[in-house]
This record gives structure tokens, C-alpha cells and sequence, in this order.
């Protein structure tokens, strides 16, 4: 047992330190549009051995218009940062709520620079194609489960599980490239980015891109 097995979960949870980073540039130093900067700090996540940064949550409205937010992997962003792309089952929960409602946020934190990225727009279905495309650069186990479907619908046993995933595996070993039905490259375009860095002092640095018709508006947020 740990020297924390008596802790209660708010004393857990408000144990960490303030964190610290290096702050966005300025709107007027700021690239003109998201996408410099994203992939700067993506390389710095790596770089500094951020150990999942390419997971982002994704946050939807369900057909009650209550939210719904989920971990996924954030699979590609555009130069401009104005395309961020991700793929999933289209009859899942998420694909489904996408279709009825296509505004979703998708959101990244990556602790060990106290940096958070937040985005927000609408979000547009794939072709047949792109899904074919994203699909051939999975490995066969990551293929498999993407087979395996039945996303987030009531699992009765292990054993309805073992079967399905046989069958995908059977499928996959013989036709690797066939795409499942449902599997689908969702883009979220942007309307808002925001670069967030943490500050020990709490004068965390925040800097926001609003999509115009005419490229973007930066400004600075209070924290
Ligand atoms: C690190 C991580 C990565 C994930 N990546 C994906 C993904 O790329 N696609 C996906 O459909 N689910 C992914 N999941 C599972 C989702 O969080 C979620 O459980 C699942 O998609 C069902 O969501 P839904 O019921 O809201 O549709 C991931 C979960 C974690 C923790």
C-alpha cells in the first residue's frame, strides 16, 4: 500500500504542483494563422516526451443536446491548422451524435509542458477513400479492432467478444485492405484555436485564433 492510500480523492487531485512553460508568441508576433504554431508545439510535445500527445478529446451533443466527450487519436492537422482529422466508427455514439449535430471541440493537454490546445467547429464525414486511405496505414492489430465493431453497445460475455475479434482477424488476414462499412476520417474544421500554456504564477498565457472570412483574428484571453 502507498504512503497516498489514505488520501482522499480531492487531496489526490490537488497535490500536483503549479505548472510552468514557455508562453505563445504574442498576436502580433503569432503566425497569421494557427497551423506554425501547432506544428511547433507538437514537435516540442514530442521533443519533450509527451506521452500521449496525440491524444485529444473530443467533446459532441447527443440528440438530447446533453455533451458527450471522449478520448481519441488525433490522426493529422493541416498546415493552416484549419483541418484536424480523426477517425472512427460512424455507428458508434459519436458518429451518430456527428450526424445529427456536427459542432464538436476537440481538445489536447499535454502535461508535462502545461500546455492545453483547444478547437472548435463543425464537423465533416470522409469519403469512402480517405477512409480507405487511413485504413491501409493501420497495422493489422489496430485493422482488427476497427473490424471488431459493435463500438460501445452492451457486451454481454467475453466469448461474443473472442468470436467477433476471430472473425476480424480471419477477415483481415485474408482481404488486409477491405475497409469495414462503418469505418470513417471525420474532419473537425476550426473556427476557434487556443494555445493555452500554464504559468506557475497563474498568469497562464493564452492566445486565441478566430476564423474570418478573411483568414484569422488573434487576440490575447485572460486567463
Ligand atoms: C488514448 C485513447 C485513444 C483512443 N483512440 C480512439 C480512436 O482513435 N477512435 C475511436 O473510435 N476510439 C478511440 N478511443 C476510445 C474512445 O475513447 C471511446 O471509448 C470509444 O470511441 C467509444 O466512444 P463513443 O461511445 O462516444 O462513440 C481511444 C481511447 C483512448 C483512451
Amino acid at each position: 500500500m502507498t504512503v497516498r492510500a489514505h488520501l482522499s480523492p480531492a487531496a489526490v487531485l490537488l497535490s500536483r504542483p503549479a505548472p510552468a512553460g514557455q508562453a505563445p508568441p504574442f498576436p502580433g508576433e503569432a503566425p497569421d494563422t494557427p497551423g506554425p504554431l501547432v506544428l511547433r508545439w507538437l514537435r516540442e510535445a514530442a521533443d519533450a516526451g509527451v506521452g500521449a500527445l496525440q491524444a485529444a478529446t473530443l467533446a459532441t451533443v447527443d440528440g438530447d443536446g446533453n455533451p458527450d466527450a471522449r478520448v481519441l487519436v488525433l490522426r493529422d492537422v493541416s498546415p493552416d491548422g484549419a483541418s484536424w482529422t480523426f477517425a472512427t466508427d460512424r455507428g458508434s455514439p459519436k458518429g451518430r451524435q456527428l450526424a445529427a449535430n456536427p459542432g464538436a471541440a476537440l481538445t489536447l493537454h499535454w502535461p508535462e509542458q502545461a500546455r492545453q490546445l483547444r478547437v472548435r467547429g463543425k464537423v465533416t464525414a470522409g469519403s469512402r477513400e480517405e477512409a480507405a486511405a487511413e485504413f491501409r496505414t493501420r497495422s493489422p492489430a489496430a485493422r482488427v479492432a476497427a473490424r471488431t465493431g459493435h463500438q460501445s453497445e452492451a457486451l454481454t460475455s467475453d466469448d461474443a467478444y473472442r468470436e467477433a475479434e476471430a472473425a476480424a482477424r480471419a477477415t483481415v488476414s485474408e482481404t488486409p485492405d477491405a475497409v469495414p462499412a462503418g469505418h470513417t476520417v471525420y474532419t473537425l474544421h476550426a473556427g476557434e484555436v487556443e494555445f493555452w500554456q500554464g504559468s506557475p504564477d497563474r498568469f497562464h498565457q493564452r492566445l486565441h485564433y478566430r476564423r474570418t472570412d478573411d483568414g484569422w483574428n488573434r487576440r490575447r484571453l485572460w486567463p
